[in-house]
């Protein structure tokens, strides 16, 4: 495998191999930035006495969903120290000799464990300037034997982004009319799929010309974005790219996926995104990718079917196909789901 981190190392490297021009960058308009701040949710309200703002905070997370797909989690238990190691646990992988890493590479798309480059070197026609470690962290948790310390800290990054996952989703369910453990029972979430993805985006010499990450929705149910301080994610907000900035400590960026969009009758759209990269700073961003059981069947809540007099919009699909699908080839924008709407 040949990494875009060796590459973005080699001395003398002033253009970047053909491979890598993506050619969408010269016909797509240029990301603006956000007029509105993107919705805060304080995650403790989820859980508060006070009837009030429950009731409040679910709202808001309701309008979040649909109006955005991308809302920011604030005040959840998850601690900054705890973050800050997993960014600086998943550099030290990247960081490993190339010989190291490579027993880790990609074989497969249920390999456990995928360190990789691009998105599906395999199928992709451009490659994108980005190396990835792909671990599934539940309902089994695998994880590379190095560097020392990636294991404790990721098994508790796991299991705390898992409790603010199923707080949020208990949330949403209710926010849905739903009963709040509704969701977390029909897709089987005590084995819920949960993939957490390290992306490692160096210094490129002509950013205006390559991508890290192309346009793309995620395949669960939520994800939960963190990243090391450098910018680069834009999401497609109203029609537009607008940049996403880190201006909130402590905080989780989530967004939508492909799975609550069919989950919720298409009331919630999974929210398209991509990264762009920069020619001063490795960027790099740990995605936790929380989904349905692999052999649950997905499809619209049933309550929402009925009562909403809403045909159903998507076919039933069990996940594990979905994902296969969705990582087993090219990704382009919201094409996957395109495959499952009715
Ligand atoms: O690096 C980022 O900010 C985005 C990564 C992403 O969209 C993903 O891993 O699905
Ligand atoms: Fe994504």
């Amino acid at each position: 495998m040949n990494s875009v981190k060796a590459l973005a190392e080699s001395p003398d490297l002033s253009c970047i191999p053909s491979i890598y021009i993506n050619s969408a960058n010269s016909t797509e308009p240029p990301a603006s930035d956000l007029q509105d701040a993107i919705p805060t949710i304080d995650f403790s309200l989820l859980t508060s006495d006070n009837p009030k703002l429950r009731s409040q905070v679910i709202q808001e997370l309701y309008f979040a969903c649909k109006d955005w797909g991308f809302f920011r989690v604030i005040n959840h238990s998850v601690t900054e120290s705890l973050m800050n190691m997993v960014i600086e646990k998943s550099k030290e992988f990247f960081d490993l000799r190339d010989e190291e890493k490579k027993e880790f590479e990609e074989n497969g798309v249920l390999d456990p464990i995928r360190y990789g480059t691009s998105f599906n070197s395999k199928k992709d026609e451009i490659f994108y300037w980005r190396d990835y470690l792909k671990i599934i962290v539940h309902p089994e948790f695998n994880c590379p034997n190095k560097p020392l310390g990636l294991r404790e800290v990721l098994l508790e990054y796991s299991k705390r982004t898992r409790e603010v996952v199923k707080g949020l989703l208990s949330g949403i369910s209710t926010s849905l009319g739903l009963d709040q453990c509704y969701v977390e029972k029909a897709l089987k979430l005590e084995s819920g799929l949960q993939i957490l993805v390290a992306n490692l985006y160096p210094p490129c010499p002509q950013p205006e010309l390559a991508i890290g990450f192309p346009p793309h929705s995620d395949h669960g149910l939520l994800t939960l974005l963190i990243n090391n301080g450098v910018g680069g994610l834009q999401i497609k907000h109203k029609g537009k790219w607008v940049n996403v900035n880190n201006d909130l400590p402590n905080s989780f960026l989530v967004n939508t996926a492909d799975q609550l969009e069919i989950f919720s009758n298409g009331k919630f759209k999974s929210v398209e995104h991509r990264a762009i990269v920069n020619n001063a700073v490795t960027r790099l961003s740990v995605v936790v990718a929380n989904g349905p059981s692999l052999d649950a069947v997905v499809e619209p809540a049933y309550k929402l079917v009925t009562e909403e007099r809403c045909p159903s919009a998507y076919n039933p699909m069990k996940y594990k196909e979905y994902l296969e699908m969705q990582q087993g080839n090219q990704i382009i924008g919201k094409t996957c789901l395109d495959r499952v709407r009715v």
